[in-house]
């Protein structure tokens, strides 16, 4: 809100953020002029002289506290945003996106919106959960896309690396939530759980019409139908031992089952939560399936890599009485293999998983829930908290960290440095870095540091740069000089005070040409 000062106090202006300042009447106290015979109606009643200056002082204390007031509601949004004067980023939301989350986006610096109406201009990044989301859906202003979670097979991946686009998710911050439904997955799979109340609500009620004294004693007499057995003690395969998969290794432990792992592309991170010397290391998936009496895949669906992990050849090497849990993705273990060795009465154990399986729905092995792996308040307030830090560092700073698609790129601003930031998505082929630091060359442009990183085809270069007059200028210019340059996007300025503005202009060579 802002007071303008050339008009008098009981028509001050007022402008809420995002609109023209309009005239309002403001309540203004009438106050006793030099000689004037007006008085503040409660002064007439009161009419000795040092009534009248403490009423007159309480007038000026009202109307001094009422201007601080509107002092520090004209500053709100400026503090919201740590003093941001520019442009507000725009972010596109798909999915209900925790508000923890969305409150990370300082007010007046971003505006956030699953509607585009609501948004000041065509987004500059995605934010969503589960939507399938469509190449037409993602303008060319989109310079990147995050996945509150962790599975990103409902974003096309390869096409948003060649277009030169971030895909970033929320590795972790759902993994306690999975971890907790897998413990409960491991008790529906060895107790009749959800089949003993099923059978309790279909059956027993009916046939006993809801008859409390008939009901109890059919609820005693048939548990024999559903006699399960422990967990404890028996040995449970983890396949995946990431965020989830490693949480799942400790909790099966703390049940006392004996746990054995395998993950081909273990991370050092990963390895250094497991408790390497209680658990069993699986040189292989057939070592691991041999020994297990429950499996449990926490690995991201990859089409050519984790398609139908568990199929028709590997089932044959299992337990029969195996049970399998599912809380990554339905198309890891092959339904119609699965349906065929429960029709041949090759396997006996249960099929526990938050997806569902075109072969075995209605099937009374396959326990299916709703996709609830990640659906609690913690889990979408952590992964809606770590989406937008990290699209904030992106958009801000040019950082990439936790990108499914590109190279892990963080360059500290250099102190005291006054200058300009660019951020470059090239083709990862020989010659492409030095066309671009030629070319900043005969433009007498400093380079004052720089990374250079690369993950398969593409590459990702944050240059640090002396003060740029005309930045859409040298953007266009060095889209021509270097054809390996697939985009650009200009940060700020003047790093101390003014980096982290969505950028003068954006060059987009698939949107360009
Ligand atoms: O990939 C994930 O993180 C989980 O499957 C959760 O997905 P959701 O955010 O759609 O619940």
């Amino acid at each position: 809100m802002m007071l303008s000062t050339k008009l008098p106090v009981s028509m001050a202006k007022v402008a809420a953020p995002g609109q023209s300042a309009r005239p309002v009447a403001c309540p203004t106290p009438r106050v006793a002029g030099a000689g004037s015979a007006r008085r503040l109606p409660v002064a007439r009643a009161t009419s000795t002289e040092g009534d009248e200056i403490a009423l007159l002082e309480k007038a000026l204390s009202i109307a001094k506290e009422r201007a601080a007031k509107a002092k520090t509601a004209a500053a709100a949004p400026a503090a919201a945003a740590g003093g941001y004067s520019g442009p507000a980023f725009a972010i596109k939301t798909f999915n209900a996106i925790s508000p923890v989350g969305l409150e990370r986006f300082p007010a007046g610096k971003y505006v956030v919106s699953g509607d585009d109406a609501k948004l000041p201009a065509s987004p500059m990044a995605i934010m969503l959960r589960s939507h399938q989301l469509k190449q037409e859906e993602v303008p060319p202003t989109v310079r990147c896309i995050v996945r509150c979670g962790a599975g990103v097979n409902n974003i096309p991946v390869p096409k948003m690396t060649e277009l030169g686009i971030p895909v970033f998710n929320t590795p972790g911050a759902n993994a306690n939530a999975v971890k907790e439904l897998v413990i409960c997955g491991l008790l529906l799979a060895s107790r009749g759980i959800l089949e003993g109340n099923k059978y309790t609500e279909e059956v027993i009620y009916k046939e006993e019409n809801m008859d409390y004294d008939k009901v109890a004693k059919r609820i005693e007499k048939d548990k024999a139908k559903f006699v399960g057995c422990e967990i404890e003690g028996k040995t449970l395969g983890v396949v995946g031992l990431g965020a989830i998969g490693g949480r799942v290794v400790n909790a099966a432990l703390a049940l006392g089952m004996k746990v054995v792992g395998y993950d081909p592309v273990l991370s050092l991170d990963a390895a250094w939560k497991l408790p390497g010397d209680r658990m069993g290391r699986a040189e292989s998936l057939e070592e691991l399936l041999k020994v297990s009496d429950y499996v449990t895949v926490h690995v991201p669906y990859i089409k050519n890599a984790t398609h139908h992990m568990i199929n028709g050849a590997n089932l044959k090497l299992c337990k029969p009485n195996v049970s399998f849990l599912n809380f990554s993705r339905g198309e890891i273990i092959d339904g119609e293999a699965l349906l065929d060795m429960y029709k041949s009465g090759r396997m006996t154990g249960k099929y526990v998983s938050d997806f569902a399986d075109p072969f075995l729905s209605g099937h009374p092995k396959h326990l299916v829930i709703p996709h609830l792996g990640a659906s609690t308040e913690e889990a979408e307030d952590n992964s809606a908290a770590m989406a937008a830090d990290t699209v904030k560092d992106f958009l801000e700073t040019g950082t990439i960290r936790n990108s499914v698609n590109f190279p892990q790129t963080v360059l500290p601003p250099k102190p005291g440095h006054v200058g300009g930031r660019l951020c470059i998505v090239n083709k990862n082929e020989a010659g492409v870095l030095g066309q671009i630091t030629t070319f900043l060359g005969t433009q007498k442009v400093n380079i004052e540091q720089q990374i250079n990183t690369s993950r398969g085809d593409i590459a990702y270069t944050v240059l640090d740069l002396s003060k740029i007059d005309d930045p859409a200028g040298l953007q266009d210019g060095l889209a021509k000089a270097c054809p390996g340059v697939i985009s650009s996007r200009f940060i700020g300025n003047m790093f101390d005070d003014e980096m982290g503005k969505p950028g003068t202009f954006f060059y987009v060579k698939w949107a360009s040409s």
